[in-house]
């Protein structure tokens, strides 16, 4: 079946050219195609990789659409407003959603979007362990793609650098890819802030347990989060100033200025998480400590103190 990459960010341009070395076609859709089509290169978001003959670029939506497979790779808070747009053109298909995060106005992560927008289409979520640039350059990487009966999907989305692993359990596996940004902030601002490995080593510990305590509350199976969308990407996210979420935390914690124009799911997220904690009673400490210091209710020093102070407990 043919496959379609709609957003042309870093993530959908590494996917696209990715599966576009086998040699299949396929279409990636710009909202703004650039010189993209003339340089067949994405100099904005992914600088240095040529796209492969069988990509096809385009700003044209209704090709895109023409395709069986989708993989919507806009940023998760524009993902709701994209597909209530286009649902015309996108119900019935196969819709994978790439972004990493949950809806800030609806609380609600990629697959219930999916089905409320277009109620006839298959949602799938694609997540785990992956810089865009590391897909781009044919490093090795493994996935998690999470949707009902996919044996078939998960075929046509395997490359020779992208590994998938099936699961049936989408809220596990979106909530995993959210969460580790926040987690990833957090990492970030402790680093930045000198506050040493050990503490590095202790958030991301008790990121973990909030993650499975936030996914077991939204029905995850228990085990999801042990896997890539869960643990992995908290492992790559958390440790390396690749992730713009670690970046961004790393200049809050230093004092530095903070970078401008790039896609930093972990903020929106956090609000989001922290929200919907407090409406259903859940103790989420280190999501809201990111909103806390990003909403300078809290100085990174006091954020800090916060946590090491709080009541006693058994792990
Ligand atoms: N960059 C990476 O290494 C990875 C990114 N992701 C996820 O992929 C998602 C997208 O991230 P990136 O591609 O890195 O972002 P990016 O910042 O590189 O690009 C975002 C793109 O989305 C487009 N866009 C924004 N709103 C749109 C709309 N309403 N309609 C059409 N296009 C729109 C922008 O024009 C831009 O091209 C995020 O949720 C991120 O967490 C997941 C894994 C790896
Ligand atoms: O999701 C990612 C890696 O798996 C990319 O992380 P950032 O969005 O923090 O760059």
């Amino acid at each position: 079946m043919s496959v379609s990459v709609l957003g042309a960010g870093a993530f959908g341009t590494a996917l696209a050219i990715s599966l576009a070395r086998t040699g299949q076609p396929v279409t990636l859709w710009a909202r703004d195609l650039g010189d993209m089509a003339k340089t067949r290169e994405n100099t904005r978001r992914l600088a240095g990789f040529t796209f492969p003959d069988s990509l096809i670029v385009t700003d044209d939506l209704s090709l895109a659409t023409q395709a069986g497979i989708i993989l919507v790779a806009v940023p998760m808070q524009s993902l709701a407003g994209f597909l209530t747009e286009n649902a015309g053109q996108l119900n019935g298909k196969t819709l994978v959603a790439c972004c990493k995060g949950i809806d800030l106005k609806s609380g609600l992560g990629p697959a219930e979007i999916i089905r409320r927008a277009c109620p006839d289409a298959t949602p799938a979520i694609l997540s785990g362990p992956s810089f865009a640039v590391d897909i781009a350059a044919g490093l090795p990487t493994a996935l998690t793609l999470a949707v009902k009966d996919g044996h078939a999907l998960q075929a046509a989305l395997s490359t020779p650098n992208i590994r998938l692993y099936r699961s049936a359990d989408l809220v596990g596996v979106e909530i995993g890819g959210a969460l580790k940004n926040v987690v990833a902030i957090a990492c970030g601002i402790t680093v930045g802030a000198g506050l040493g490995e050990s503490a590095h080593a202790a958030l991301m510990t008790r990121g973990f347990a909030e993650m499975q305590r936030f996914a077991l509350s939204r029905g995850a199976r228990p085990d999801t989060l042990s896997g890539l969308s869960g643990f992995g990407d908290l492992a790559l996210t958390c440790s390396s100033e690749k992730s713009r979420n670690f970046a961004f935390g790393l200049a809050l914690g230093r004092g530095d200025p903070l970078p401008e124009g790039t896609t930093v799911e972990g903020k929106a997220t956090a609000k989001a998480v922290s929200n919907l904690a407090q409406k259903l009673g859940l103790d989420m400490p280190i999501a809201e400590m990111v909103v806390a210091v990003l909403e300078k209710h809290l100085t990174v020093k006091e954020a800090a103190e916060m946590l090491l102070t709080r009541p006693l407990k058994e792990e």
